[in-house]
């Protein structure tokens, strides 16, 4: 089913061997040792956005090329750099955020005043925490990713890994490569690569699994009924975290690593198997959690039968939640769901319960219902989702136009 992960579609990455794990994660498939690389410089046509000429190696078993492309300038001098194959480097540079740098001018910003502070926090190292009171919707930070790198490229060597991690790294301004050191690492060894280990997110990156290095979003520790939501942007490379829900001055600000839909044994054996850390928080720690896992096997179930996306019917947003005339869900199912959320205080999905909720009283043909749950979803913001503006946008042509909108009595065309 499509992850409604309370969250964005990425999740901080493990912190121990990352990309080994990464890569059985994905594909269940080691190629180690059974092929050889060569290292080598492209030239590639001017103008390009790129400070150096991109430095490369080639996986000679399959052909394919993976090369440095760092811009010092990006975002106003933070500076960004990739390790990635040449088709993405090549999509990247006409992405808004290359070809519009004034989208830049108000991210990266926190000696201003942010809205929070680090302080330690016994057992996690350090952690933000409000130092005024936050509302849903209230932007807590927004940044640009220092690095991002091709899962993929560190296979099957994972020295060579280590070699290009740290070409990114040298190739980022000097401020930047401060910050960038500023970042915890949960083990000793290479500086560069155990930070990207400890702090970066995984997630598709233009079609291909990457890791994203967010330094100032990684302060944030991982609650498992966070009270905070992060979004990707994968046109303006901005990754923004608001406020889930209220958060009291003095609170830690936390998001989620992983998706939360799944059983405390779960989440622990992912946190120490894969992650190395055990997970401390409230739900984690709590003597009980039967009626938690509970609640979440219900959520689950619900949302397989709200989310229908074996669906083709032709819409006009890239989104998976559709409903079909076959399907088997019902306007109260969407209302136990959205209690549901409530109840497990999974705060960033209320708004996505409440997208699904609009589509299936539309589906009915009560307008007046589906009208109210769009609003809302609006007004929370839809997480988790791959194309969340979208989302928003057909959830504004719904309320706009309810009988013109797709969704509109088609329970009833069977
Ligand atoms: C991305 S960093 C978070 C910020 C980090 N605490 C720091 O000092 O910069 C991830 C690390 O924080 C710690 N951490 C985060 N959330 C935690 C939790 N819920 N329970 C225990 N440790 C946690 C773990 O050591 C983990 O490897």
């Amino acid at each position: 089913s499509p992850d409604l992960g309370i969250q964005a579609n990425l999740c901080l990455t493990p912190n121990t061997n990352t990309f080994l794990n990464y890569s059985q994660l994905i594909s269940g498939d080691l190629l180690a040792g059974s092929c050889s690389h060569h290292d080598h410089a492209v030239r590639v046509p001017k103008p390009t956005p790129w400070s150096r000429e991109p430095q490369c190696l080639t996986e000679k078993r399959t052909n394919e090329s993976y090369c440095v492309y760092t811009n010092e300038r990006f975002a106003n001098g933070r500076g960004i750099s990739f390790f990635t194959t040449p088709s993405i480097a090549e999509k990247v540079i006409h992405l808004p955020a290359f070809t519009d740098p004034k989208l830049h001018n108000h991210v990266n910003k926190f000696d201003d005043d942010p809205p929070w502070e680090m302080r330690n926090v016994p057992g996690r190292g350090n952690g933000l925490f409000a130092t005024r009171t936050l509302h849903r919707g209230d932007l807590i930070l927004a940044n640009t990713p220092m690095g991002v790198y091709q899962s993929d490229a560190f296979f099957p060597d994972y020295e060579l890994g280590y070699k290009n991690l740290r070409k990114t790294f040298d190739q980022l301004p000097k401020s930047s490569q401060e910050i960038f050191l500023r970042m915890a690492t949960h083990s000793p060894g290479d500086a560069v690569m155990e930070r990207i280990n400890t702090n970066a997110f995984a997630g598709d990156f233009e079609g291909a699994p990457h890791f994203l290095l967010y330094p100032e979003t990684a302060l944030m520790n991982h609650d498992c009924r966070p009270n905070a939501m992060y979004y990707h942007n994968a046109s303006t490379l901005i990754h923004a975290t608001h406020a889930s829900r209220t958060i009291h001055p003095g609170e830690e600000i936390t998001i989620t690593y992983i998706n939360l839909l799944q059983p405390r044994s779960q989440r622990q054996e992912m946190f120490s198997s894969i992650w190395g850390f055990a997970c401390t928080c409230r739900l984690c720690t709590s003597p009980n959690s039967r009626l938690s896992d509970m609640h979440v096997s219900q959520i689950l179930s619900l949302q397989n039968t709200l989310i229908d996306p074996s669906s083709s019917l032709p819409h006009t947003h890239d989104t998976n939640m559709i409903l079909t005339p076959s399907s088997q869900a019902t306007p109260e199912m969407a209302e136990q769901l959205l209690a549901l959320y409530a109840k497990e205080h999974l705060h960033a999905a209320l708004g996505t319960g409440h997208l699904l909720a609009a589509q299936v009283y539309n589906g009915i043909g009560d307008a007046k219902m589906a009208v109210w749950h769009a609003e809302k979803a609006v007004v929370l913001g839809i997480v988790g989702t791959m194309d969340p503006e979208g989302d928003v946008a057909q959830m504004r042509e719904l309320i706009g136009n309810p009988r013109e909108h797709w969704s509109f009595g088609i329970r009833k065309k069977k």
